[in-house]
Protein backbone atom coordinates (compact mmCIF):
# COMPACT_ATOMS: atom_id res chain seq x y z
CA UNK A 1 0.00 0.00 0.00
CA UNK A 2 1.43 3.53 -1.06
CA UNK A 3 0.74 5.66 2.15
CA UNK A 4 2.20 9.45 1.40
CA UNK A 5 0.76 11.06 4.48
CA UNK A 6 2.10 14.20 5.73
CA UNK A 7 2.03 14.11 9.87
CA UNK A 8 0.06 17.41 10.75
CA UNK A 9 0.32 16.36 14.85
CA UNK A 10 -2.72 15.40 16.87
CA UNK A 11 -2.40 11.91 15.49
CA UNK A 12 -3.87 13.91 11.81
CA UNK A 13 -2.50 13.25 8.25
CA UNK A 14 -2.55 15.24 5.42
CA UNK A 15 -3.49 13.10 2.60
CA UNK A 16 -3.48 15.80 -0.02
CA UNK A 17 -4.39 19.47 0.46
CA UNK A 18 -7.27 19.87 2.70
CA UNK A 19 -7.92 16.12 2.63
CA UNK A 20 -7.36 15.02 6.32
CA UNK A 21 -7.46 11.68 7.76
CA UNK A 22 -8.15 11.44 11.50
CA UNK A 23 -7.45 7.96 12.76
CA UNK A 24 -9.90 6.81 15.53
CA UNK A 25 -11.68 10.19 15.65
CA UNK A 26 -15.01 8.40 17.07
CA UNK A 27 -14.89 6.57 20.51
CA UNK A 28 -16.60 3.53 20.80
CA UNK A 29 -19.71 5.48 22.55
CA UNK A 30 -20.19 8.04 19.31
CA UNK A 31 -19.64 4.42 17.03
CA UNK A 32 -22.67 2.63 19.31
CA UNK A 33 -24.94 5.52 18.83
CA UNK A 34 -23.91 6.19 15.40
CA UNK A 35 -24.70 2.51 14.63
CA UNK A 36 -28.20 2.35 16.46
CA UNK A 37 -29.03 5.77 14.71
CA UNK A 38 -28.22 4.24 11.28
CA UNK A 39 -30.52 1.02 12.03
CA UNK A 40 -33.30 2.99 12.60
CA UNK A 41 -32.72 5.45 9.16
CA UNK A 42 -32.62 2.15 7.35
CA UNK A 43 -36.20 0.91 8.45
CA UNK A 44 -37.38 3.67 7.13
CA UNK A 45 -39.22 6.25 5.61
CA UNK A 46 -36.92 5.35 2.78
CA UNK A 47 -35.42 1.97 3.19
CA UNK A 48 -31.24 0.66 2.64
CA UNK A 49 -31.31 -0.29 -0.87
CA UNK A 50 -28.40 -0.62 -3.77
CA UNK A 51 -28.57 2.28 -6.07
CA UNK A 52 -29.98 1.48 -9.35
CA UNK A 53 -27.26 2.92 -12.16
CA UNK A 54 -28.42 4.22 -15.13
CA UNK A 55 -26.15 1.71 -17.49
CA UNK A 56 -28.54 -0.75 -15.99
CA UNK A 57 -26.12 -2.39 -12.77
CA UNK A 58 -26.64 -1.53 -9.13
CA UNK A 59 -24.46 -0.52 -6.95
CA UNK A 60 -22.77 -3.35 -4.65
CA UNK A 61 -22.65 -0.82 -1.66
CA UNK A 62 -26.19 -0.56 0.29
CA UNK A 63 -27.18 2.94 0.57
CA UNK A 64 -29.72 5.53 2.83
CA UNK A 65 -29.76 9.45 2.85
CA UNK A 66 -30.80 12.26 5.37
CA UNK A 67 -32.04 15.65 4.69
CA UNK A 68 -31.81 15.23 0.54
CA UNK A 69 -32.08 12.37 -1.05
CA UNK A 70 -29.19 11.10 -3.31
CA UNK A 71 -29.97 9.49 -6.78
CA UNK A 72 -27.81 9.45 -9.85
CA UNK A 73 -26.77 12.13 -10.42
CA UNK A 74 -28.45 14.65 -8.46
CA UNK A 75 -30.38 15.10 -4.93
CA UNK A 76 -34.04 14.96 -4.22
CA UNK A 77 -36.48 15.70 -1.14
CA UNK A 78 -38.06 12.23 -2.11
CA UNK A 79 -36.92 9.48 -2.97
CA UNK A 80 -37.37 9.06 -6.44
CA UNK A 81 -35.67 5.89 -7.80
CA UNK A 82 -36.84 3.79 -4.54
CA UNK A 83 -40.31 4.49 -2.92
CA UNK A 84 -41.08 7.94 -3.59
CA UNK A 85 -40.88 8.41 0.35
CA UNK A 86 -39.59 11.83 1.70
CA UNK A 87 -36.12 11.43 2.79
CA UNK A 88 -36.10 11.40 6.30
CA UNK A 89 -34.75 14.77 7.99
CA UNK A 90 -30.92 15.52 8.73
CA UNK A 91 -30.51 16.04 12.66
CA UNK A 92 -29.21 18.82 14.22
CA UNK A 93 -26.82 16.69 16.37
CA UNK A 94 -25.15 15.38 13.04
CA UNK A 95 -24.48 18.86 11.80
CA UNK A 96 -22.94 19.53 15.60
CA UNK A 97 -21.23 16.20 15.13
CA UNK A 98 -19.21 17.57 11.12
CA UNK A 99 -18.81 21.32 12.85
CA UNK A 100 -16.71 19.18 15.43
CA UNK A 101 -15.19 16.91 12.52
CA UNK A 102 -14.05 19.88 10.21
CA UNK A 103 -12.30 21.43 13.31
CA UNK A 104 -10.79 18.28 14.29
CA UNK A 105 -9.07 17.80 10.93
CA UNK A 106 -8.45 21.55 9.94
CA UNK A 107 -7.10 22.73 13.66
CA UNK A 108 -9.46 22.69 16.75
CA UNK A 109 -9.66 26.88 15.88
CA UNK A 110 -11.84 26.35 13.10
CA UNK A 111 -14.84 25.44 14.90
CA UNK A 112 -16.01 24.50 11.77
CA UNK A 113 -15.22 27.22 9.65
CA UNK A 114 -14.78 26.05 6.36
CA UNK A 115 -12.54 28.97 6.06
CA UNK A 116 -9.99 26.39 7.73
CA UNK A 117 -10.09 24.19 4.68
CA UNK A 118 -9.51 26.48 1.91
CA UNK A 119 -12.29 26.38 0.53
CA UNK A 120 -12.71 29.56 -0.03
CA UNK A 121 -15.93 30.34 1.36
CA UNK A 122 -14.73 32.96 4.13
CA UNK A 123 -15.62 32.56 7.57
CA UNK A 124 -18.75 30.71 7.09
CA UNK A 125 -20.07 28.11 9.68
CA UNK A 126 -19.88 24.41 7.74
CA UNK A 127 -23.47 23.47 7.69
CA UNK A 128 -24.27 20.13 5.99
CA UNK A 129 -27.48 19.28 5.46
CA UNK A 130 -27.19 15.92 3.35
CA UNK A 131 -26.01 12.63 4.43
CA UNK A 132 -25.28 9.25 2.46
CA UNK A 133 -25.42 6.35 4.82
CA UNK A 134 -23.34 3.55 3.17
CA UNK A 135 -23.01 0.12 4.37
CA UNK A 136 -20.64 -2.19 2.50
CA UNK A 137 -20.88 -6.07 3.07
CA UNK A 138 -17.15 -8.64 2.45
CA UNK A 139 -17.90 -8.20 -1.44
CA UNK A 140 -19.03 -4.13 -1.77
CA UNK A 141 -17.04 -1.62 -3.23
CA UNK A 142 -17.14 1.21 -4.78
CA UNK A 143 -15.68 2.64 -7.57
CA UNK A 144 -13.61 5.62 -8.03
CA UNK A 145 -16.06 8.99 -8.45
CA UNK A 146 -16.80 12.55 -7.78
CA UNK A 147 -18.62 13.79 -4.93
CA UNK A 148 -20.03 16.86 -7.27
CA UNK A 149 -24.07 17.14 -7.37
CA UNK A 150 -23.33 19.60 -4.51
CA UNK A 151 -23.26 23.17 -5.30
CA UNK A 152 -21.06 23.66 -2.25
CA UNK A 153 -17.52 23.77 -2.01
CA UNK A 154 -17.48 22.89 1.67
CA UNK A 155 -15.99 19.75 2.82
CA UNK A 156 -17.31 16.42 2.78
CA UNK A 157 -16.70 14.65 5.96
CA UNK A 158 -16.54 10.70 6.09
CA UNK A 159 -16.99 8.59 9.05
CA UNK A 160 -16.39 5.25 9.27
CA UNK A 161 -17.30 2.36 11.60
CA UNK A 162 -17.02 -1.24 11.28
CA UNK A 163 -14.49 -3.00 8.97
CA UNK A 164 -11.77 -1.45 7.88
CA UNK A 165 -11.05 -0.88 4.03
CA UNK A 166 -9.15 0.26 1.17
CA UNK A 167 -9.76 3.52 0.78
CA UNK A 168 -8.70 5.17 -2.62
CA UNK A 169 -8.03 9.53 -2.50
CA UNK A 170 -6.82 10.71 -6.37
CA UNK A 171 -6.66 13.54 -7.94
CA UNK A 172 -9.17 16.05 -9.52
CA UNK A 173 -8.50 15.30 -12.65
CA UNK A 174 -9.01 11.58 -13.66
CA UNK A 175 -9.87 8.23 -12.00
CA UNK A 176 -6.29 7.00 -11.87
CA UNK A 177 -3.05 7.62 -10.69
CA UNK A 178 -1.66 10.08 -8.96
CA UNK A 179 -3.55 8.50 -5.89
CA UNK A 180 -2.83 7.77 -2.43
CA UNK A 181 -4.18 4.03 -0.83
CA UNK A 182 -5.77 4.84 2.95
CA UNK A 183 -6.75 2.55 5.41
CA UNK A 184 -10.03 3.78 7.01
CA UNK A 185 -10.48 1.93 9.99
CA UNK A 186 -13.39 1.71 13.19
CA UNK A 187 -13.95 4.98 14.37
CA UNK A 188 -11.67 6.89 11.48
CA UNK A 189 -12.48 10.59 10.31
CA UNK A 190 -11.73 11.89 6.85
CA UNK A 191 -12.44 15.19 5.71
CA UNK A 192 -11.90 16.42 2.24
CA UNK A 193 -12.08 20.20 0.84
CA UNK A 194 -10.67 23.32 0.09
CA UNK A 195 -8.49 22.21 -3.17
CA UNK A 196 -9.45 18.16 -2.76
CA UNK A 197 -12.80 19.01 -2.85
CA UNK A 198 -13.41 17.27 -5.61
CA UNK A 199 -10.86 14.72 -6.10
CA UNK A 200 -11.78 11.33 -7.47
CA UNK A 201 -12.41 8.46 -4.51
CA UNK A 202 -13.59 5.37 -4.02
CA UNK A 203 -13.20 2.14 -1.65
CA UNK A 204 -11.35 -0.64 -3.65
CA UNK A 205 -12.13 -3.46 -0.90
CA UNK A 206 -13.41 -3.88 2.49
CA UNK A 207 -11.51 -6.23 4.76
CA UNK A 208 -14.03 -8.70 6.32
CA UNK A 209 -13.51 -9.51 9.93
CA UNK A 210 -11.39 -6.36 10.75
CA UNK A 211 -14.00 -4.18 12.54
CA UNK A 212 -14.73 -3.98 16.32
CA UNK A 213 -17.78 -5.51 17.51
CA UNK A 214 -18.06 -3.43 20.35
CA UNK A 215 -19.41 -0.58 18.19
CA UNK A 216 -22.11 -2.76 17.80
CA UNK A 217 -21.25 -3.36 13.87
CA UNK A 218 -21.50 -7.36 13.42
CA UNK A 219 -20.12 -7.51 10.26
CA UNK A 220 -19.92 -5.22 7.36
CA UNK A 221 -18.76 -1.43 6.88
CA UNK A 222 -20.50 1.38 7.82
CA UNK A 223 -19.81 5.04 6.44
CA UNK A 224 -21.18 8.20 6.31
CA UNK A 225 -20.37 10.95 4.28
CA UNK A 226 -22.05 14.73 5.52
CA UNK A 227 -22.17 17.20 2.67
CA UNK A 228 -23.59 20.38 2.25
CA UNK A 229 -25.66 20.52 -0.79
CA UNK A 230 -26.14 23.96 -1.45
CA UNK A 231 -29.65 23.17 -2.82
CA UNK A 232 -32.58 25.91 -1.48
CA UNK A 233 -34.13 25.34 1.83
CA UNK A 234 -33.77 24.55 5.13
CA UNK A 235 -32.04 21.34 5.88
O1 LIG B 1 -17.33 4.63 1.92
C1 LIG B 1 -16.52 5.55 1.81
O2 LIG B 1 -15.53 5.64 2.53
C2 LIG B 1 -16.72 6.58 0.73
C3 LIG B 1 -18.16 6.84 0.39
C4 LIG B 1 -18.29 7.80 -0.73
O3 LIG B 1 -17.36 8.17 -1.38
C5 LIG B 1 -19.61 8.36 -1.06
O4 LIG B 1 -20.63 8.00 -0.43
O5 LIG B 1 -19.69 9.20 -1.98
FE1 LIG C 1 -17.86 9.88 -2.57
Amino acid sequence: MTQALFPLGGGRAEVAPGAVHVPGWLSVERRRELVEACRAWARGPVPLRHTALPGGGVMSVQTVCLGWHWLPYRYSRTADDVNGAPVAPFPGWLGDLGREAVAAAYGEGAEGEVEAGGAGTDGVRYAPDAALVNFYDGDARMGMHQDREERSSAPVVSLSIGDSCLFRFGNTESRGRPYTDVLLESGDLFVFGGPSRFAYHGVPKVYPGTGDPESGMRAGRLNLTLRETGLPGAG
